[in-house]
């Protein structure tokens, strides 16, 4: 049975457009209807009352606005919406109290929770700031400094000491070794961006205890950050050893392995280290951070978990909120870091209020594509690993050099040192083309000239060469995904031209395909206003990715001239 189409309220007095058979007599017209107020029944009165219609239009408009958006956009639902004192008629008409989802509704609201879920997560970021970080505020436990014993160095990096410590307490023995950075510049940062981690993504840092702000020092306020001691060795100390990647099977399985040394052993070492690293790399992107210093000095193996961690955030960006994202300023490591240096573009100024940072950060986020920045360096371990030429620092920055001259293009580096290798480059190569060249197709999908050309974490996760298996025996789910990786990889400028020659190779005039010289004679018969069209259409594309990353630029540089304080810093505790 159809719903009346429309309804207008004038005064005590409403008007129906109809447009449903009968039952009803009116059908088709236009009716006006004044109810007799002595016929309501007391709500109705009351309803028709033009005072009490006042306040309920007040205060109902606003919700049937919003309602209406979600469960009723493109059908009129006078009768059952409004209350509009029809009772003739009503009276006939089934009744309804529940919310009736539309498409264009449900459409919309689809939408905007995709947008709100899209990467780096703008509802989880609201959630986790304003529910989690305050829950875990109340019952984290909170140290002091004399709370600590300081141990042996650990570290000293530009930004802090690193020290090994244990609990002075002894009712706090049970925590175990820790460790303590002590940190003056980016140590807010570290602590905030360890903190978001914690919550987020647990298993892909080493494991954060308490961070805060010592000011009775006499060199000044430092940051004191605490860690759980994850274990002795970093990646960097595990590669220097010339047992790799035996050590690493070893500190993996718990024991040592007595079989055969050999190519596929390593490879499976390897494949293993890699997967760890790129699911920690997962969980720190899925969160909207960055990295920004992912080298084996930064990879921690912890003895606990028998896995390898991140650790050292102090450079990290937090762009759900826009935490230490300063476009034109970069604190990275020559060695590991990708070609354009900088995450975001330089057009993008720095980050607005949190509010619209937050609201913004899936737009900047699929603009610019930051996380394949960490993919890069990751990618430059991969290849130390499978080289053990290019572990030393002075070989990986002549690699760097040589990766350049070749336009950042691996296959071509390929071609130029693959005739006159030695015996270890050949080595390294022979591993990568294992099981088909999986490990060399993955190993190419992360090093990249162009960032958005690389994989992410979570699509190099899902490369093959991850399967156990090798290619020959990979299952029909495994192929499939295989071709889906190796499509969405596809530079599709390549692709074009590949079609074209091969076109131009398999053609003949008998079979009806084309010659190169027939290709060529199209290409220049061809009518212009035919190539026209979806150039026009490319240009228009381009015209308006341009103009919408102009006008937030605009907007957010606007915002940004007012004088921004670390708001954040409020969430860190301070020693009392
Ligand atoms: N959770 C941890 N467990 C065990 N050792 C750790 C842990 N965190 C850091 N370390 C050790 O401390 C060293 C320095 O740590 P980190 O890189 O965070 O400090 P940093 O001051 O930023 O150093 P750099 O500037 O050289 O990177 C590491 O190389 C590692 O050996």
């Amino acid at each position: 049975m159809a719903a009346p189409a429309g309804v207008a309220g004038l005064g005590g007095v409403k008007i129906h457009t109809l447009s449903s058979k009968p039952p009803y007599p009116f059908l088709g017209k236009r009716l006006r209807i004044k109810p007799s107020s002595d016929s309501l029944p007391n709500t109705r009165k009351t309803a028709l009352n033009p005072k009490t219609c006042v306040v309920c239009a007040a205060g109902g408009e606003l919700i049937h606005a919003v309602r209406d958006l979600f469960v009723g956009v493109g059908v009129g639902l006078p009768c059952t919406v409004m209350e509009c004192g029809d009772i003739i008629y009503r009276s006939t008409l089934p009744r309804s109290n529940g919310l009736t989802l539309t498409a264009p509704g449900a459409v919309l609201a689809l939408g905007a929770l995709s947008y709100l879920w899209a990467t780096p997560g703008v509802a989880p970021g609201f959630f986790d700031m304003f529910v989690l970080a305050f829950a875990e505020r109340l019952f984290r436990p909170t140290y002091r400094k004399d709370d600590f014993v300081l141990g042996k160095k650990l570290g000293e990096g530009a930004f802090g000491v690193v020290y090994k410590v244990s609990l002075a307490k002894p009712s706090l023995k049970k925590e175990g070794e820790l460790v303590l950075k002590k940190a003056t510049e980016y140590g807010a940062v570290e602590i905030w961006m360890n903190e978001r981690v914690r919550r987020a993504c647990a298993n892909s840092c080493a494991d954060f205890v308490y961070g805060f702000l010592e000011s009775s020092s006499k060199k000044g306020a430092e940051y004191w950050l605490i860690w759980r001691f994850e274990g002795e060795a970093t990646l960097a100390d595990l590669m220097l050893s010339k047992e790799f990647p035996y050590n690493v099977e070893t500190l993996i399985l718990g024991e040592v392995q007595d079989l055969p040394k050999g190519l596929e052993r390593e490879n499976k070492i390897i494949q293993t280290i890699m997967r760890q690293l790129l699911f920690a790399l997962d969980g720190l992107h899925s969160t909207g951070i960055v990295h920004r210093d992912i080298k084996p000095q930064n990879v921690i193996f912890s003895e606990g978990a028998r896995t390898f961690k991140i650790i050292d955030l102090g450079a990290a960006t937090d762009l759900r909120v826009g935490i230490n994202y300063i476009p034109k300023e970069f604190l990275l490591d020559p060695r590991y870091a990708a070609p354009e240096q900088y995450i975001m573009s330089t057009q993008t100024p720095s980050a607005p209020s949190a509010p619209v940072a937050t609201a913004l950060s899936p737009v900047l986020w699929q603009l610019n594509l930051p996380d394949r920045f960490d993919i890069y360096s990751a990618g430059l371990i991969f290849l130390q690993m499978a080289f053990p030429s290019l572990r030393t620092d002075s070989s990986l920055i002549q690699f760097n050099r040589q990766l350049k001259r070749c336009g950042y293009d691996l296959v071509a580096w390929r071609k130029s040192v693959e005739p006159r290798a030695n015996s270890e480059l050949r080595r390294g190569f022979e591993l990568l083309d294992l099981d088909g060249g999986i490990g060399w197709e993955l190993l190419t999908s992360m090093v990249r000239y162009k960032a958005r050309q690389r994989t992410s974490a979570k699509a190099a996760l899902a490369h093959p060469y991850f399967g156990r298996e090798g290619l020959l025996a990979l299952s029909f789910m495994q192929n499939l995904r295989l071709q889906l990786f190796r499509a969405t990889q596809q530079d599709y400028g390549e692709a074009a031209k590949w079609v074209i020659r091969l076109m131009a190779k398999s053609g003949t005039e008998q079979d009806g395909g084309f010659t190169e010289a027939q290709l060529q004679e199209l290409r220049e018969r061809e009518p212009k206003k035919k190539a026209k069209a979806p150039r026009n259409a490319l240009a228009s594309v381009l015209r308006l990715q341009r103009k919408i990353v102009r006008t937030l630029n605009e907007s957010m540089g606007e915002l940004n001239r007012r004088r921004k304080s670390l708001w954040w810093s409020r969430w860190i505790p301070r020693e009392e």
